[in-house]
Parts: C-alpha cells; structure tokens; sequence
C-alpha cells in the first residue's frame, strides 16, 4: 500500500548535504509541506554501510523518521561512468574524503585520472544517479528512483551547483551543471527525475 503526503505533513530531510537541502526544498515548495532538516534538529549522520543506492537511501531515512518521529525523506546519490565500470557510484562521496574533510576537486581529478589512464574513448559517458527514500515512523517506506545521463568533461567549469557538477554535462546541453544557475539544471536533473515519480505516486 502506497502512502501519500499531503499538504501541512511536518517532513525531516534526511541530508547533511548543503546542494542537496537547497534542491530538494526548491522541489516541495510548491507542496504545502512542512519541511525540516536533520542538520536543524541536530541528528548525527549515520554510517552508510550499504553498497546500494537504494539501501544507504533506507538507511538514512529509516533513521531519521526514527529519531524524530516524523516522515523522512532522503536522497542518496552519485555518478556512475561507464568507462570506470560505474565508479565511483555509490562511493561518489568516499572519493572525496580527505584527512581534512571533503575536497571535491581531488575526487573530480581521481576520476578524470582513472579515464586517461585506461585511455576512455571520447565522450566519456555517464550519468548521475538519485535515489530519493520517504520512511514513515513505523518502518513503512517507498523508493524513487532517477537518472541524468550525459559526459564527463574536463577541466571542471563552472562555480554553481555543488559536488561533481563542474564536469558533468547533461546529453543535449553544452554547458556543465556547474555552469548553469539551479533554475536550469532542476528540469535536467536525475534528483527532479525521481522527486517527479515521487510527485506522481505520493503527492497528488
Ligand atoms: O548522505 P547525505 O547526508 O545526503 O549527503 P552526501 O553528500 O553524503 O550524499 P551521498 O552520500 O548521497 O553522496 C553522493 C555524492 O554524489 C554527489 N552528487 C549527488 N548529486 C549531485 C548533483 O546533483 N550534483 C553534483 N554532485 C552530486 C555529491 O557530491 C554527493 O556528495
Ligand atoms: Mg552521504
């Protein structure tokens, strides 16, 4: 049994990512939804030990609607290039760790690295991948999952957006996500592709 959300739920975004939060509340805005974020109600960030999108998606959602009582919402995602066999995917995030926090120009560099060291043929595709998880309290939840597919350029362009936006371009656009303000990446996106399905099934 699907369950729908309607207008005045008090909703947890179950995200610690900055680009994330701002994407996904443009997204509600016109819902009527009460939105909320783990970072405002200070919950920890729990370890994602899955080795699924989908599964690190429930296990952060699940925690949140737990902690709080509330419905949550998250979004595990990343970029999966072919010529790299889909990495980074589901480590798109661990790419990017350092002994000083995140640094999304190494992980950028390590992946555009890899590609000239097996020699990729150009383009060099790929796509971005979101998995966006809503959980109710009760352990009751539902998946919806969405992609963007284009290629990997380089060197990054661009300073809007965040995360692997500079060096991904849509199929079809000749600018990067990182060069395009959000009003014309949301349409483009793999995280608007599946908050659409969401739309569909669990909003209206
Ligand atoms: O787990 P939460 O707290 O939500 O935040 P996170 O940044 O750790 O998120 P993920 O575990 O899902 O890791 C996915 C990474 O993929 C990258 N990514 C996802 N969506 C992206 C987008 O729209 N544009 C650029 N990079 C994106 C981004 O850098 C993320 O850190
Ligand atoms: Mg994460």
């Amino acid at each position: 049994m699907m369950r729908k959300l309607s207008s005045g739920d008090r909703l947890v975004l179950a995200s610690h990512n900055a680009g994330k939060l701002r994407e996904i509340t443009a997204l509600l805005e016109p819902y009527g939804i009460d939105v909320t974020s783990a970072g405002v109600l200070g919950l920890p960030e729990p370890e994602e030990t899955e080795d699924t999108f989908a599964g690190n998606a429930r296990l952060k959602a699940h925690f949140a609607a737990k902690e709080t009582g509330l419905i949550a919402l998250s979004d595990d995602s990343g970029i999966e290039v072919d010529a790299l066999d889909g990495a980074p995917g589901v480590y798109t995030a661990d790419w990017a760790e350092t002994e000083n926090g995140r640094d999304f120009m190494q992980a950028m560099s390590r992946t555009w690295r890899e590609l000239e060291e097996r020699n990729a043929p150009e383009p060099r595709t790929g796509r971005f991948v979101c998995t966006l998880c809503l959980a109710w309290p009760d352990g009751h939840d539902q998946i919806y999952r969405g992609d963007a597919s284009g290629r990997l350029v380089w060197p990054p362009r661009g300073d809007q957006g965040f995360g692997y936006d500079p060096i991904f371009m849509r199929d079809g656009q000749s600018v990067t996500f990182g060069e395009m303000p959000y009003s014309q990446k949301e349409p483009l996106s793999h995280r608007s592709a599946a908050f659409r399905k969401l739309v569909a099934e669990a909003l209206v």
